[in-house]
């Protein structure tokens, strides 16, 4: 399938300390990718690459086929982004924004603006600096949503909302993604938006991508299992990490094959959280 975005080598160094990359990943319509990783792994500054907020020091991006960087600045208008902190808002109420943003986008959705605004009770008249930094999330998200173009970037969108407000904004995005074809990258750390949300998690550790990852094969992948008795010495096929009688495989039937061989035994298992297994693949990151 033809990728909307596509991120091949992209490498960028900030300061002396810190190296994001290499880089490759490929998003295609239909689909919602969680950028998941450690505070200050690089989350939004991949994302603001992708923006051309900044600049790589190798590597390339292309939004529907145009170099991000180039001449050309049509793509713009392909895709929508909501970064962690908001710019020149502090003055304006959601009524100015709106008018000022609305018109930008040829496919502003106003009734679902209405929607958004109902359904968080956000007060429009209010300049945004005065609103608490939920409020000011759910004014941007409804100042974002509504513009309905086919890619969304969210960088930390509910990390200040409540958790009634964090589950109505999961049922929004679900919705929003059954309408047309979309795509999404939500840079988060949380749970529940990862887990219900993403089809893709790209798995990113002190900068250095561990891997882009379909939800579903991960969550069938990872398991642990109650070893009876000692355990083997030698490494297990498939084996994450052992600790007392428990072990974790990212490799079941290997593991499973291999206990069976050796005559080893376990009294239960059970497939990992996808918090757990997300753990798991930032300390293999960390080592690796
Ligand atoms: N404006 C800036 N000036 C200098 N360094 C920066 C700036 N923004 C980010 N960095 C550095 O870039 C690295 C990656 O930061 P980034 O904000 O992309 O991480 P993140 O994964 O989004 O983190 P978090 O989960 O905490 O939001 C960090 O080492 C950070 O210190």
């Amino acid at each position: 399938m033809k990728a909307w975005l596509e991120i091949s080598d992209l490498q960028k160094k900030i300061d002396d300390d810190f190296q994001l990359g290499p880089i490759d990943l490929r998003i295609v319509p239909g689909t919602i990718t969680a950028l998941v990783g450690n505070n200050g792994s690089g989350k939004s500054t991949l994302l603001k690459l992708i923006m051309n907020l900044a600049n790589p020091d190798v590597g390339n991006i292309k939004v529907f086929g145009k170099f991000v960087y180039g001449q050309d600045e049509s793509w713009k208008n392909q895709i929508s982004y909501l970064p962690q902190t908001r710019i020149g808002w502090d003055a304006y109420s959601g009524n100015t924004l709106k008018r000022l943003i609305a018109p930008i986008y040829p496919n502003w959705d106003d009734a679902l603006f209405i929607q958004i605004v109902e359904l968080f009770n956000i007060p429009l008249n209010k300049p945004y600096r005065k609103l608490s930094q939920g409020i000011q999330q759910k004014l941007s998200l409804a100042l974002t949503i509504p513009r309905n173009t086919p890619l969304l970037l969210l960088d930390e969108p509910t990390s200040f909302m409540d958790m009634p407000s964090k589950k109505q904004f999961v049922d929004l995005v679900v919705d929003w993604m059954d309408q047309d074809e979309r795509a999404i990258i939500i840079a988060s750390h949380q749970a529940e938006d990862i887990r219900k949300l993403s089809d893709y998690l790209c798995v990113i550790q002190n900068g250095k991508h561990v891997g882009t990852f379909e939800k579903e094969t991960l969550t069938e992948h990872y398991m642990r299992y109650w070893i009876h008795g000692a355990f083997p010495e030698q490494r297990i096929p498939g084996e994450v990490t052992r600790e007392k009688h428990q072990l974790i495989s990212n490799d079941p039937a290997a593991t499973e094959n291999f206990l069976l061989k050796n005559n080893v035994t376990w009294t239960d298992r059970s497939k990992l959280d996808l918090e757990d297994i997300v753990s798991h693949l930032l300390n293999a990151g960390k080592e690796g």
